[in-house]
């Protein structure tokens, strides 16, 4: 495959993980990050490990997406643990109010961006996307996205992509993502599928300080909070409703796109979908397997249901990532082949 050069936006827990497995994948070259306050560009590739040390401790937890529309800072919210101020810190940046128009700005010589932004705005990642649209961008965007509602808002501005030359790959991390495309895969024996489960183990102890963002989003998942409530709580209320549940939460009937992304690829119905597991903050090993069972009928009358597991030594930075940078690579394919639009977990094979 020709090389690719790719960009990040966010270099939180997921951005910054990814452009660490992008230095061990070949043809690969991440040439443009950025996060809140800042972008490094550099079109002969980013200097992973400098970038890396300069933004460690500096997570931003805070819900905040207010730069949407391009004001870029609103630094009020943002969570410094570290002595600098995330990308900005770096050797290879510059602070900026503008940090996504700077990516956009260089993007002409970009193959893919990879949206490691939050979803506290469920049209956040809908409107960045508007905004490479909008300024003419030929290339593939991924993101690792949550939300079921979300794609249908991806899904309208299929027009706008294909006019433009965009392919857009659509909920692209675990899950949705790996662990949805493993479900399409374990479909193939059945000719009608009855149910599809879900079920993450995470455990977090060593990277939850890395991972802020990422919990905070999971807590809108429970049943007495929602998205508004994680946007807004202090990292002090974030911390006591972890006390609550003594650092392991159970998560029952999530939001997540697997439903709508199985059903846009003709699998199953959403409503026969189901995701759940369990998040453990005080300790690094998964508190439950996570697995994909998908059960259905089989052309000769026969039911039965395929598993497909994850071992439990794979951390979540490893099973996002890695897929994320999988079908990124798989986007350019399409790209490169005239196909453009938005495409699914479910509708690619992820390269490596
Ligand atoms: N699909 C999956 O399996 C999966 C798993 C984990 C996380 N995620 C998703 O990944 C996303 C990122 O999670 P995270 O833990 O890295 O979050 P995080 O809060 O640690 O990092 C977010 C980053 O985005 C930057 N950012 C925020 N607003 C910005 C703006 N307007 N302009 C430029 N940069 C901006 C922040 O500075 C930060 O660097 C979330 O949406 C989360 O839901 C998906």
């Amino acid at each position: 495959m020709d090389e690719v050069n790719f960009a990040v936006l966010g270099c939180g827990g997921i951005g910054r993980r990814t452009l660490e497995v992008s230095t061990d994948k070949e043809h690969l070259t991440p040439v443009a990050a950025c996060d809140r306050n800042g972008a490094a560009v550099d079109h002969d590739g980013l200097d992973v490990d400098e970038l890396l040390a300069a933004t460690e401790g500096n997570i931003a937890s805070d819900g905040g997406t207010a730069a949407a529309s391009g004001s870029g800072t609103d630094s009020s919210g943002v969570k410094q643990t570290g002595e600098n101020a995330g990308v900005a810190a770096s050797v290879q940046a510059d602070p900026t109010e503008e940090p996504i128009e700077e990516v956009i700005e260089a993007s002409d010589d970009i193959d893919a961006v990879l949206i490691a932004l939050p979803n506290f705005e469920h049209d956040f990642i809908p409107r960045v996307a508007d905004r490479f649209a909008e300024a003419g961008y030929e290339g593939v965007l991924v993101d690792v996205l949550k939300r079921s509602r979300v794609i249908d808002m991806l899904d309208d501005r299929t027009d706008e992509f294909e006019a433009e030359g965009i392919t857009f790959v659509c909920g692209a991390g675990a899950t949705p993502g790996f662990l949805t495309g493993a479900a399409a895969i374990a479909a193939q024996s059945f000719v009608e599928v009855h149910e599809v489960e879900i079920w993450w183990g995470v455990g977090l102890k060593s990277g939850y300080e890395d991972n802020r963002g990422t919990v905070r989003e999971d807590i809108a998942h429970l049943p007495e909070y929602d998205i508004d409530d994680a946007r807004e709580m202090s990292d002090a209320e974030i911390e006591a409703v972890i006390d609550e549940y003594d650092g392991v939460i159970e998560f029952e009937d999530m939001e997540h796109a697997d439903d709508v992304l199985l059903e846009r690829a003709g699998i199953c119905d959403a409503e026969d979908v189901t995701v759940g597991g369990i998040l453990d903050v005080t300790s690094d090993e998964k508190p439950t397997t996570t697995t994909v069972r998908v059960t259905g009928t089989t052309f000769d009358g026969e039911t039965g249901t395929n598993s497909f597991e994850l071992d439990d030594a794979t951390s979540m930075a490893a099973n996002v990532n890695g897929p994320a940078l999988g079908y990124l690579k798989a986007g350019v394919r399409r790209n490169r082949a005239g196909e453009y639009g938005v495409f699914g977990p479910a509708d690619l094979m992820p390269g490596f």
